[in-house]
């Protein structure tokens, strides 16, 4: 296997790739963006690409949800969590007090902003292509980088023992947790299901009229599919055009799920399906009775055979009992 992931080496995104087993022997090519990665993976240069996609500080992690709802269709294959903790580095030598700007990937920034409000007001920002792009530069031996400390994950300091840590543990929340995803072609293999499923959808808003949206949440909710994530985003074509970023609980497999991606084809055609693969949480989806694929299958039956098409013909569709 090939992977692509938001490089260099020491990101939160290589730590995400590393806990794919068979990853660390695999062959891993760093790039400097999410579209980049994809781009590598739609080419057929890497089979996968890990690339962060929610955050549980700062949302949906907009450039990967932008280019995996554009452009050729892609198929999410598996989800990984990390706990996302910060250092402050700099270069040997350097104190907090001779800091005046610092540089990290932005959503690291948004994350340490209250620590940095106390302890280094007034800090500009300088973005970066990554936390350890950042962190890299600061190493001896770099081009000057017009920042004095970087804001990245502590797996760059043991890499890199000469960094000055000037500060441990500074993320605003220290539970941050960020959802990954492993990202492959089409004709990649539909992950098996496991019960405690994640499936992830694009829906444009078809028309553009009251009630819309409703008649899209309606097809979960009469399903009994639970959404995990919701975001909506401009589609960029003009103002006021707009998708929506669907996570629902369950698999393509779940009756559920399948009769809901019925209903959305039929209210939104251009609905696109990013796939369905275990949750990495393990989370089983709480589903009634009325809701589960045994009800599914009785329904469908009993129609079947209101229409002579049943095992028994038109004579079998009795009162029935709804199995579990
Ligand atoms: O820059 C990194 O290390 C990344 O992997 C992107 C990122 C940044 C901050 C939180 C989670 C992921």
């Amino acid at each position: 296997m090939r992977y692509a992931y938001l490089g260099p080496a020491g990101t939160f995104t290589e730590a995400a790739l590393l806990g794919v087993e068979g990853a660390r022997e695999a062959e891993r090519r760093p790039v400097s963006s999410v579209p980049v990665a994809l781009a590598a993976v739609r080419a057929g240069e890497v089979d996968a690409a890990m690339v962060p996609i929610e955050n549980s500080v700062e949302g949906g992690v907009t450039a990967t949800l932008d280019a995996v709802a554009t452009g050729s269709e892609l198929r999410i294959v598996r989800e990984a969590l990390v706990p996302i903790s910060f250092v402050l580095v700099a270069a040997p030598g350097t104190a907090l007090a001779d800091v005046r700007t610092v540089s990290t990937h932005s959503h690291a920034w948004a994350q340490v902003r209250g620590w940095m409000d106390e302890h280094l007001p007034g800090a500009d920002y300088v973005p970066a292509s990554s936390t350890a792009a950042a962190a890299l530069s600061l190493l001896p031996g770099a081009a000057e980088p017009g920042f004095e400390a970087a804001v990245c994950s502590p797996v760059v300091v043991e890499q890199h023992p000469e960094l000055e840590v000037l500060a441990e543990d500074i993320g605003d929340n220290r539970a941050a947790v960020t959802r990954f995803v492993l990202v492959a072609r089409p004709d990649a293999p539909l992950p098996p299901r496991t019960g405690a499923d994640r499936t992830t959808l694009v829906i444009p808003l078809w028309e553009d009229r009251a009630g819309a949206l409703m008649e899209i949440l309606e097809q979960f909710a009469t399903r009994g599919v639970n959404l995990s994530r919701i975001e909506s985003r401009p589609t960029g074509n003009f103002l006021g055009e707009y998708f929506f970023s669907v996570d629902v609980d369950g698999h393509l497999h779940d009756a559920r799920v399948a009769d809901a991606l019925m209903g959305l084809r039929r209210v939104c055609p251009s609905t696109r399906f990013l796939g369905s693969y275990p949750r990495a949480d393990h989370k089983v989806a709480t589903v009634a009775r009325h809701h589960s694929d045994g009800a599914f299958r009785e329904a469908a039956a009993w129609v079947a055979a209101l229409q002579g098409h049943g095992a028994h013909g038109p004579g079998a569709a009795g009162a029935g009992h709804v199995p579990a």
